[in-house]
């Protein structure tokens, strides 16, 4: 789905600065490594020029919404507390959404300290290795038939009815879920959930699963330079694994180089691209907020969708 004509306005950086507050920022930068995912890349600029408007523009969405909630409420008669605000970040595999996300939760914290923002991942969602394998979808991770979306969903709505709801965690290292580790959202009033599916409609389910979000954001960028990225971010990760047996990249770190190279061509030419092209690109027109990156991961323009 392409991008109807006139359906986004596109702020240059220069423009879209200009709406953050007056005072900038006072994030530190040891704070800015805390949250930079490997790889990425993040300076105190673009802290200031791109993500204090951000945080402005999603603080107003939100007390917008908190309005809204509660004239609803004194129409209806109901004393429900409001339920929480729930932004979505979506974008390819290693476009970067990680580090969005984590330095949005410290702004958003930081910026309204009254107010509690927790930040989490879909991929706890995905169905374990041992169940991809008795689907036969092993080469499929992270395709829409890879998340078990029936247990997103429900966690999704367990949060908007303000019931403590728990989700699994994924392990990058080890390649797979582990088991009987949860990360519990319990009375937050802003969440963030990143993930390459929160645009996604959800499937056979009911309720479209990206209706439950209030506000989303894509992480866009050209796939040549995310694909490079990705192999850039392959090789670090690899060299670290090197010193792990656990690491699932170990064995990869010291055998033939050319199956090292042959997992990262795979993993991205025939997992993670077609997945791109197929599932998450199409997704873009949906968001509320497009960040564009350029080949250097700096962002150069903010689009704000009008309708
Ligand atoms: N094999 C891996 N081992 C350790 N960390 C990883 C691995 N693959 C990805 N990551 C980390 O997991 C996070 C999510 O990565 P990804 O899903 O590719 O999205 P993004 O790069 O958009 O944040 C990032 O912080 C990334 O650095
Ligand atoms: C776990 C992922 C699907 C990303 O999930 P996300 O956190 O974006 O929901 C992805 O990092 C992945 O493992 N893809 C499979 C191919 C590969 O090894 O890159």
């Amino acid at each position: 789905m392409e991008k109807a004509a006139g359906q986004y306005r596109t702020f240059d950086r220069a423009t879209w600065s200009a709406m953050g507050p007056a005072n900038g920022t006072d994030i530190t930068p040891a704070e800015i490594e805390r949250v930079r995912s490997l790889n990425d890349k993040l300076s105190i600029d673009d802290v200031r020029d791109v993500y204090m408007p951000l945080v402005r523009y999603l603080r107003m969405r939100r007390d917008n919404y908190l309005h809204t909630e509660q004239a609803k409420a004194n129409f209806l008669g109901t004393d429900d507390r409001v339920a929480p605000f729930i932004i979505g970040i979506s974008g390819s595999v290693a476009v970067g959404k990680s580090t969005s996300a984590r330095l949005l939760q410290l702004l958003m914290n930081r910026v309204m300290p009254d107010l509690k923002t927790q930040m989490l991942t879909t991929d706890g969602f995905l169905y374990p290795n041992a169940e991809l394998e008795r689907r036969g979808i092993m080469a499929r991770k992270g395709f829409p038939e890879s998340y078990d979306m029936h247990a997103l969903l429900q966690f999704l709505i367990d949060i908007k009815l303000g019931r403590a709801a728990q989700a699994p965690v994924y392990s990058h290292e080890e390649y797979d879920v582990v088991p009987g580790q949860f990360t519990t959202v319990d009375q937050q009033d802003i969440v963030i959930v990143e993930g390459i599916n929160v645009l996604q409609t959800g499937g056979d389910e009911p309720i479209f699963y990206s209706d439950l979000f209030d506000l989303s954001l894509y992480v866009d960028a050209a796939a040549d330079d995310i694909a490079r990225w990705y192999e850039e971010r392959f090789y670090k990760l690899l060299s670290l694994a090197k010193d792990d047996p656990d690491d699932y990249y170990y064995s990869y770190a010291h055998g033939d180089p050319q199956r090292a190279a042959d997992l990262c061509h795979w993993a991205w030419n025939e997992v993670n691209l077609p997945n791109l092209e197929e599932y998450i690109l199409p997704t873009r027109a949906r968001a509320d907020v497009v960040l564009h990156k350029r080949a250097d991961h700096t962002i150069d323009q903010v689009s704000v969708r009008r309708f």
